[in-house]
């Protein structure tokens, strides 16, 4: 019997009610009609109506309709996907639609946690819409709006067609202060034609490298909330230290850290190391080799909710392979 191409690829689509998510999730149907897309539909409230408004194509559509995914996260969404997998072996790409409140970092810890899951799915990007118009307001009023642009890797601004040029500028400037590292993009009803939305590889060790290329150096932003601080260094880690002190920090602090990327250099060792966490979970992957001669810079950044920029400085320096307590 034919089967999928594991690990399928998975698109957690994200954003406040009413963003967009419905419209986007259209257009990308439409657009990979050559794909063989399986959608998960996640829903708030007690009657179920978005799969309705979903167009289907030749695509399978399904529903978990019963509540929040984030909110049901105890093993439900691995069975759900376990079942997935053994009802329709062939698939090529996966499409969460989580409802306007979950939090897509619970969504996306279980394709990073869990062994068997990774065996079969990769995530490719978490993407967040925005609605241009109301935007800012639903920021002040609720905090899940800033959470879920912090943790994506791209946000689409929709509802371009509703507001000026001035208040558009306005939107991007506070969803680059909200998250630096996304690539944003503007659409109308979701439609756009800048990028290959579920092509992304976001998780990819190699497309994290790229991205940090054009890293800002020692970058703070200055929300009173959700921060990102970023490190650039030239001490080497020691391995070891490193990854005992992440781990301690995700497993005590876990709730306030969205996510972790870094790019680094473990002292003795010649490959470039990628670290990536969602929610308690922390990835590490080899990069490229350290090219000879160059000096070799380590590049981190932990986006979440008040973090305190002196601790974490300490914590890496406590890191440094050459590091002694005094
Ligand atoms: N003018 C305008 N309306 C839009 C645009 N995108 C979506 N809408 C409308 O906004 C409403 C909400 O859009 P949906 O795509 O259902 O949004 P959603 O995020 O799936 O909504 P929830 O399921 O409530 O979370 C619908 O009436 C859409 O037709 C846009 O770019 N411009």
């Amino acid at each position: 019997m034919q089967k999928s191409n594991y690990p399928i690829p998975v698109t957690i689509l994200t954003g406040f009610l009413g963003a967009g998510k419905t419209s986007l999730l259209n257009q990308l149907i439409r657009k990979n009609n050559d794909k063989r897309l399986v959608v998960l539909e996640n829903e708030f409230g007690e009657v179920s109506i978005d799969s309705e408004l979903v167009y289907k194509g030749d695509n399978e559509l399904f529903e978990i309709s019963s509540g929040c995914i984030c909110c049901s996260m105890n093993g439900e969404f691995n069975e759900v996907l376990a079942n997935l997998v053994k009802e329709f072996p062939v698939f090529d790409h996966l499409v969460v639609e989580s409802t306007g409140i979950a939090d897509p970092s619970a969504i996306a810890a279980a394709f990073i946690g869990d062994q068997i899951i990774q065996a079969h799915f990769k995530l490719d990007a978490v993407i967040c819409l925005v609605d241009a118009q109301n935007l800012i307001e639903q920021m002040t009023e609720r905090e899940e709006v800033r959470k879920q642009m912090a943790f994506a890797d791209v946000i689409v601004i929709n509802k371009i067609d509703l507001v000026n040029e001035g208040t558009l500028e306005k939107v991007e400037t506070t969803v680059k202060n909200v998250n630096p590292y996304a690539s944003i993009i503007k659409a109308k009803f979701g439609e756009q034609e800048t990028v290959d939305l579920l092509n992304q590889d976001a998780y990819e060790a190699r497309k994290v490298e790229q991205g940090f290329r054009f890293f800002p150096m020692n970058l703070q932003s200055k929300h009173e909330e959700v921060v990102s601080q970023a490190f650039v260094f030239d001490q080497p880690l020691d391995l070891l230290k490193f990854r005992h002190w992440l781990n301690v920090l995700l497993v005590i602090q876990g709730q306030s850290f969205y996510r972790v990327k870094g790019v680094l250099n473990f002292a003795g060792l010649d490959e470039r190391h990628i670290v990536q966490s969602v929610m308690k979970n922390a990835t590490y992957t080899l990069g490229s080799d350290w090219e000879p001669g160059m000096v070799r810079t380590s590049k981190i950044v932990f986006i979440g909710k008040n973090l305190r920029r002196d601790l974490l400085e300490k914590g890496l320096k406590n890191c440094y392979s050459d590091f002694t307590f005094v």
